[in-house]
């Protein structure tokens, strides 16, 4: 998988990312392939994770601290797990240009909207943003240029956004190499909660389940998880930080999907126990045709519906 070709004249003056793990590094990476911006600017809370970036030479500047790091920024985005987003907001708020924008790329995109909203001042563009691309990986090491390329980025306006800064992230993530969608906030969490987060919680648990079963030696379960389980593994090897923010700050969404679920689990289970054979293999089936489907038009570059059809 490649980039295209740099730009043959920067589309952002300075560009800033705040939070250099993951995320923010594949956005320098990516923004730096391709000669997005005149300027980029680096910052992370970490002493240890700014001396990286400045090592791996992914940005044009380092500052030392989130005021130098927005000084006369264009467009803003905010890196960091979703817990720390208010906190980010209010450091950088009174050292904002009016006129600039301020995005993000948190999982959540309801309550980082309320954050932002809450502490930066009006005169800032507010147009929050999530790639629905990532690994289980961390930090500035972690990332790589290609991580957008052909993956869904979903932008989510608040009502009244500036038309203007809305298209400079739609752009700028088209520049990265997504395929950008809108919605509206709200929507983005019911639609997460069904496809990522509570995937997550899943993944967590049944880790968790096998760690915790008396009669299953932990070497057992090392050593037979060839599998399915170790497809579970990998999810469950996500960043509890980041993890933990995320089922804080998307709790109705959540909780909605997570009832709907345990529902259709015990169902399953039900089934088990009366032996209705033909009502496993009707869902095992129909989850087959899914899965089919999925590979068949491409995750990368498939549409999803988000839905909608839910109304
Ligand atoms: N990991 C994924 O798969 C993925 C995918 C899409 C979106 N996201 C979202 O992207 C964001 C970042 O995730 P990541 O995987 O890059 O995390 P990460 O742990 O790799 O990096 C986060 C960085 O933020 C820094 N940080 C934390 N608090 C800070 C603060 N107050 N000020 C400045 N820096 C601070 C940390 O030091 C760390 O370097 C999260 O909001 C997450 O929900 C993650
Ligand atoms: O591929 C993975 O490891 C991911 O978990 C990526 C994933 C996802 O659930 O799809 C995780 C969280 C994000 O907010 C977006 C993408």
């Amino acid at each position: 998988m490649v980039l295209d070709p740099p730009l043959p004249r920067p589309m952002i003056g300075r560009l800033v990312v705040i939070g250099l793990g993951l995320i923010g590094s594949s956005i320098l990476r990516a923004a730096d392939a391709r000669r997005l911006a005149e300027v980029s600017v680096a910052y992370d809370a970490e002493p240890a994770v700014r001396a990286r970036v400045a090592e791996l030479g992914i940005a044009d500047e380092v500052a030392s601290s989130p005021a130098e790091a927005v000084k006369d920024a264009d467009i803003i985005v905010l890196c960091v797990p979703v817990g720390a987003m208010g906190a980010v907001a209010q450091a950088i708020a009174p050292h904002v240009k009016p006129g600039a924008i301020v995005s993000d790329v948190g999982s959540v995109k309801g309550a980082v909207l309320n954050a932002l909203r809450t502490h930066l001042p009006s005169g800032v563009h507010v147009v929050p943003a999530h790639p629905v691309a990532g690994t289980e990986y961390s930090g500035p090491d972690a990332g790589f240029a290609t991580l957008f390329k052909n993956r869904w980025c979903i932008v989510t306006p608040p009502e009244g956004a500036d038309a203007e800064a809305v298209q400079a992230v739609t752009a700028l993530w088209t520049a990265l190499g997504a395929n950008v969608e809108t919605m509206t906030a709200e929507h983005h969490d019911l639609v997460l909660a069904i496809t990522s987060h509570v995937p997550h919680l899943i993944a967590y648990n049944i880790v968790g389940t096998a760690a915790d079963l008396e009669k299953v030696t932990s070497s057992e379960v090392i050593k037979y998880s060839a599998g399915g389980f170790r497809d579970f593994t990998r999810i469950a090897a996500s960043d509890p930080t980041m993890w933990r923010d995320v089922f804080l700050n998307n709790r109705e969404a959540v909780i909605e999907v997570l009832g709907r679920f345990t529902e259709d689990l015990i169902a399953l289970q039900r089934a088990i126990r009366w032996e209705q054979g033909e009502t496993l293999f009707d869902l095992f089936t129909r989850t087959r045709a899914i899965r089919r489907s999925i590979i068949e038009i491409g995750q990368e570059t498939a549409a999803p519906d988000f839905g909608r059809e839910r109304g």
